[in-house]
């Protein structure tokens, strides 16, 4: 890979948007955008989300030049989307890529997201976004950027740490080299799992932190349930095969400090909302807004029953989120709850 070639991202949402500009400092970047409007309206006015696109990226419609010009390429788009973007771009690529993703959420396969509630779902139907691209396409090497990397904070122009996660070195080496500056501070992990899995089990506790501010409690309850939930996004790394490591990092407790305290996580002001009282559907219908932590809940809550993990706070926040189960009961139950002990890991 060549210092001099630009770096390509698939999907121009909120945190594609914030990857280009920061990438921009290092070198050129190629945004793939799948709606030639809006190409053609970035072409014109330079605007996203409010803020004006650095002089080195260029958006494009066609994935086949980006393929053709970058080695390097973040696909950055909602996990719901991630393998059909994998089949739709995998025909250009080719092994000499590099892939790291910054997608926060599971694939599923063999069942519809709609019907897990009835027909359930089993660790094999689960994924993470590596497992997909490795599965999809002929790259072999891949990595996963995570950390507390709120969009909005970053295109803002605000400091950061993320992590690159990857098996080999010379994605984390080259990656580090284009996103590292002033405004980023890059660390790095070989345990993929660990900081892909810290990344996306964060997502739930932030939803739930953002029911108990929007319901009126104050920082004590909320402290209890971001703590507890770090138990249990442990209990789950463990029992999807990761170690604990990971979670104590930047992918962990701090992706966990950022979103499951910032009213700029969409994740958390999802929360926030339904703990005002407002539905689900009220939320969806009047939100264009990603939050993956409402599918990930879906989806962790129905893998815990099939690996009969003890996980109260994801239960609790499922019957909340998706039966209207009163959060005063929950809270009841939470708060009598029979934890044992304080720390109930290794
Ligand atoms: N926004 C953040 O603060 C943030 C921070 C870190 C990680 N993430 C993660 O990044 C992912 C994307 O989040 P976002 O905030 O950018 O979402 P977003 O909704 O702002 O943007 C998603 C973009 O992906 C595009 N897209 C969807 N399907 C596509 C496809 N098949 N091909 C090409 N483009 C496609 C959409 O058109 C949209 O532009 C999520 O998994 C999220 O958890 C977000
Ligand atoms: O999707 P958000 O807005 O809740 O942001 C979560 C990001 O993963 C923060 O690192």
């Amino acid at each position: 890979m060549s210092k001099k070639e630009p770096v390509g991202i698939i999907g121009a949402g909120s945190f594609g948007t914030a990857m280009a500009n920061l990438l921009a400092l290092n070198t050129d970047v190629l945004v793939y955008s799948r709606n030639p409007e809006l190409v053609e309206q970035l072409r014109k006015n330079r605007f996203r989300f409010g803020v004006p696109l650095h002089d080195r990226v260029t958006v494009l419609n066609d994935f086949e030049e980006i393929a053709g010009r970058c080695q390097l390429i973040l696909p950055i788009v909602p996990s719901d989307s991630f393998r059909a973007m994998m089949k739709s771009v995998t025909p250009y690529l080719e092994p000499s890529h590099v892939l790291l993703h910054g997608t926060k959420g599971f694939d599923i396969t063999g069942v519809d997201l709609n019907d897990v509630p009835k027909l359930g779902i089993d660790r094999k139907q689960v994924h993470t976004m590596t497992e997909v691209m490795l599965q999809e396409s002929v790259v072999v090497r891949t990595g996963a950027l995570t950390g507390p990397n709120l969009a909005r904070e970053l295109l803002d122009g605000q400091p950061s740490g993320s992590v690159i996660a990857s098996k080999f070195d010379e994605v984390i080496r080259r990656s580090t080299e284009v996103l590292s500056s002033s405004q980023l501070h890059v660390f790095s992990t070989h345990d993929v799992l660990g900081a892909e899995l810290a990344g996306v089990l964060k997502n739930v506790i932030a939803l739930g932190s953002g029911i108990l501010k929007g319901y009126g409690l104050g920082k004590n309850v909320q402290a209890m349930m971001i703590t507890r939930g770090l138990h249990e996004m442990i209990h789950f790394g463990r029992a999807l095969g990761s170690d604990n490591r990971a979670f104590f990092g930047t992918a962990g407790v701090g992706d966990l400090i950022a979103t499951a305290t910032s009213s700029k996580s969409r994740n958390y002001t999802f929360g926030f909302r339904l703990g005002t009282g407002e539905t689900l559907e009220e939320v969806r219908s009047t939100s264009q807004e990603l939050a993956e932590g409402v599918r990930t809940l879906m989806i962790t809550r129905h893998l815990a029953k099939n690996l009969r993990l003890r996980v109260p706070i994801t239960e609790m926040l499922y019957q909340i989120v998706f039966e209207g189960f009163p959060i005063e009961v929950a809270m009841n139950y939470l708060i009598t709850y029979p934890y044992e002990v304080d720390v109930d890991f290794l």
